[in-house]
């Protein structure tokens, strides 16, 4: 892996003069965030070497490099979920390319089903913590010392400073706990109930990998879900990846907003 990690870095850092300090991931259909990015300079996630390829839709496959409300960022444009195949280390990689290329903190979104009934589609969630229901870990594994421990604490998994630090700014924004399912198929309404008694207000595919790799190399995460849809069960309407992108596109310039104040506040 730390072949492929300095190949990576070696041909970013030969295109891309900026050090980014701040990564964002951008989930479904919120691509968006990076157009805003000025003196971008996009790599396709093809051309640099060992890099995995988006193929989820409404996940383009580009890292877009520049300054956002002063800040020199990453964002990816596009994920890598476990359903599409990729094996958890993947995810592991990818963390480490962007901690290798200095970021220090990662600004995580993704688009997400409200488990919490008090939830609306369009609004927009601060995770405080997660629940792993993919049981796969993407540091299982050789454990390369020199990115982080082998038994990382994960007590404090977003930073809740970075989190209250935009609540001040933007008070309407409720918190919530994001639970992570593998997927690709949605949940029944009977797993939204269970989920509901561990205690989840949010349901999706992704996230928790990230959040893992970047607790355990020391980069701290903040996390916005979209709430896209009302999670299986709570509407009689039945779910689509068509409707979770309709709606992320409905709220650009609200989720944008809320983007740029999560970096000014820093
Ligand atoms: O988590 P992001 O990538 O935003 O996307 C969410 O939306 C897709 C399902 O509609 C899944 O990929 C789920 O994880
Ligand atoms: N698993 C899951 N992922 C989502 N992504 C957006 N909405 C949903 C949902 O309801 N369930």
């Amino acid at each position: 892996m730390k072949e492929s990690i300095e190949r990576a870095k070696k041909y970013i850092t030969e295109k891309v003069e900026i050090t980014p300090e701040i990564g964002l991931i951008l989930g479904s259909g919120l691509g968006f965030v990076a157009d805003d990015i000025e003196n971008a300079v996009l790599l396709e996630y093809t051309e640099i070497p060992d890099f995995p390829h988006s193929t989820a839709p409404g996940h383009e496959g580009k890292l877009v490099f520049g300054k956002l409300k002063g800040k020199n960022v990453v964002a990816l444009k596009g994920r890598f979920h476990l359903y599409e195949g990729w094996n958890p280390e993947t995810i592991k990689f990818v963390i480490y390319v962007l901690k290798s290329l200095g970021v220090k903190k990662l600004l995580i979104t993704n688009a997400a089903g409200a488990i919490n009934k008090s939830y609306n589609p369009g609004e927009i969630i601060i995770v405080k913590d997660l629940i792993n229901f993919q049981f796969k870990n993407p540091l299982k594994g050789q454990n390369l010392e020199e990115y982080g421990p082998r038994f990382p604490d994960m007590s404090s998994a977003v930073d809740l400073e970075w989190a209250s630090k935009l609540k001040e700014k933007v008070r309407k924004l409720r918190e919530g706990v994001y639970i992570a399912v593998l997927g690709p198929s949605y949940e029944t309404p009977a797993e939204i109930k269970a989920f509901r008694k561990l205690g989840a207000d949010l349901v999706g595919m992704s996230t928790v990998p990230e959040v893992i790799v970047a607790n355990h190399c020391g980069i701290k995460c903040l996390v916005l879900s979209c709430v896209t849809n009302m999670a299986a069960g709570v509407l009689e309407t039945p779910l689509s990846h068509q409707e979770v992108m309709e709606v992320a596109k409905k709220v650009k310039e609200e989720f944008s907003k809320i983007v740029f104040h999560a970096l000014e506040v820093l």
